[in-house]
């Protein structure tokens, strides 16, 4: 018999309810997790009779029949994440989420619940007041709960219709159960054009800000967006990457399937495949965006506004970029004709000024484009062509004054939200990471892989990028094929036999990504 947990595609299930209308429910769930590459489970919670006007009929189906599909799941096609959407009555939560806690204890599975009860046109989609059963029953074994404003307002009782009371009916939300929460904003305009989703969990509150798309065909825009988020978990994506990816999906559905004629009501969303493309994506609300007050984040107003743009780079492909923690493998390196490369020194002594000044006159010397990670000040002081920084330097760093002085700035992002959020600043270049496991540093639970390195490369494809961590000349050229500018090495280099020949191996694959600097 094969092992069950072995499998070539993420397996992915939905416990909810078919649209006989084929817009929303079980068959939204299965389009999204196909387009994702999960193979996607389902089981059924009631047979609804709809179409894209109505729903005439609920058709909760027997305990025994959920049960007798959830128990055929289980023995031989264990989830890597559940969808949970309409469950017809308390019976039935009840029962799932019975069921749910005897499936953790076996083994941990991302659960993601779309709290379905009122259907967009006013219609019940249960049978009784589930309330209770959701609160103190099923809450507590889910990750993610994705409700829309409605969904908020009947689970918490909050009558929540600003940004203020989104953010506390959340807060209240998430304290019931410990479930992150991700209120989508389709029903609350909070800025002009915008459709704002709100993340919490429980550390950390996000907005993600979208575009409105005109036109009706949103029908199962809920359904999608959970059941993308789940097929994300199940890829390995952390939460807030599975819900900036997911939002991307639905967005991309709303927009290319805007002038689809299905029906004669609100059409189906679009199932278009993966969201590649940067337009689809939202942003994120950053600390100093001029939105930070209307959008409730008073108390996280950082001090400095936001500061973006910063001076650009002379091309986009930055080609071989070693990073090193002497003065001396600079002048090494840049003997061999590399041309951008990075101090990082993380045990600094007394010499550090005289480090940095020295690492300034090679890379003027030959031309380098050189890169101060960290020391920001002394960067600025010493008259660097650049300055490397990690996401938290981004609040405490004074931005302003690097981009007045002219420095170049380089940001580290490690998946979809933060190279989102980086984004926002426009620096010089983004660095992603970590591709691979590396012994340089601990980057265990911030693994990203070639693919998808690909596809949040392909998200800003004119941008300068630079992949990092675990990157040797064996794995070199499936990263150079994700189409990144460029690839940063530690280890690659100074720990390689033969340093010459490693540089000349990487340029070889580099091929024409590694250009001349212009002058510094
Ligand atoms: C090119 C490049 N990418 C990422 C990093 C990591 O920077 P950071 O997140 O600031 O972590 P430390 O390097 O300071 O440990 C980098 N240095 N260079
Ligand atoms: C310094 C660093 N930053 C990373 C990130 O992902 O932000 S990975 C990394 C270590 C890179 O070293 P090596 O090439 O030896 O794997
Ligand atoms: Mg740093």
């Amino acid at each position: 018999m094969r092992d069950q947990f072995l499998t070539d595609k993420s397996i992915v299930w939905t416990i909810a309810g078919s649209d006989s209308g084929g817009g929303a429910g079980i068959q939204a769930d299965l389009l999204t997790f196909a387009d994702f590459g999960c193979h996607g489970c389902s089981a059924i919670t009631a047979n609804t009779a709809q179409n894209t006007l109505e729903v005439t009929a609920l058709n909760a189906v027997p305990l025994a029949v959920l049960n007798s599909q959830l128990q055929a799941l289980q023995r031989d096609l264990f989830p890597a994440a559940i969808k949970i959407g309409m469950l017809a009555n308390s019976e039935q939560v009840l029962l799932v989420a019975d069921f749910l806690r005897r499936l953790k204890a076996l083994q941990s599975v991302p659960i993601i619940y779309d709290p379905v009860a009122i259907a967009t046109n006013g219609a019940n989609l249960t049978e009784g007041d589930i309330t209770t059963e959701v609160l103190t029953q099923l809450l507590p074994q889910c990750d993610l709960v994705t409700p829309n404003l409605h969904e908020l307002i009947w689970l918490t009782k909050i009558r929540a219709k600003d940004a203020a009371s989104i953010i506390s009916a959340a807060r209240q939300l998430h304290s019931m159960g410990g479930a992150a929460v991700l209120v989508t904003g389709g029903h609350s305009q909070l800025g002009p054009n915008e459709v704002s989703d709100l993340f919490w969990d429980g550390e950390k509150v996000d907005w993600f800000i979208g575009r409105q798309v005109p036109g009706n065909n949103s029908h199962g825009t809920g359904c999608s967006l959970s059941s993308a988020i789940a097929a994300c978990r199940a890829l390995g994506y952390p939460v807030r990457d599975a819900c900036v990816v997911g939002k991307a999906y639905v967005q991309r559905g709303l927009r290319l399937g805007a002038n689809q004629h299905i029906g004669t009501g609100n059409g189906p969303v679009g199932h278009c495949g993966w969201p590649l493309e940067l337009i689809d994506f939202p942003e994120v609300l950053i600390p100093g965006d001029a939105r930070a007050q209307h959008y409730g984040l008073g108390a996280q107003i950082s001090e400095q506004p936001l500061v973006s743009g910063f001076a650009a780079m002379d091309s986009q492909a930055l080609g071989l970029y070693p990073v090193v923690d002497t003065v001396g493998w600079l002048q090494r390196l840049a003997e061999q004709g590399v041309r951008t490369l990075q101090l990082r020194i993380k045990n600094p002594g007394e010499d550090l000024r005289e480090q940095v000044q020295q690492a300034v006159a090679i890379g003027r010397s030959y031309k380098l484009r050189l890169f101060i990670n960290d020391y920001w000040q002394l960067a600025i002081e010493c008259g660097a062509y650049g300055v490397h920084l990690g996401q938290e330097d981004l609040q405490v760093a004074d931005l302003s004054a690097i981009r007045s002085a002219g420095l170049k700035l380089g940001i580290s992002t490690h998946g979809f939200y933060e190279l989102l959020l980086a984004y926002r600043y426009r620096p010089s270049y983004l660095a992603i990471g970590a591709i691979y496991a590396t012994d340089t540093k601990d980057m265990s639970e911030q693994l990203q892989g070639a693919e998808k390195l690909a596809r949040m490369a392909a998200l800003l494809p004119q941008y300068p990028l630079v992949a990092i961590g675990g990157i040797n000349l064996q794995r070199a050229p499936e990263v150079i094929a994700a189409n990144v500018g460029s690839i940063a090495v530690v280890s690659a280099i100074t720990r390689a036999k033969d340093y010459k020949r490693a540089i000349v191996e990487f340029n070889a694959l580099l091929g024409d990504k590694c250009a001349e600097a212009e002058s510094c």
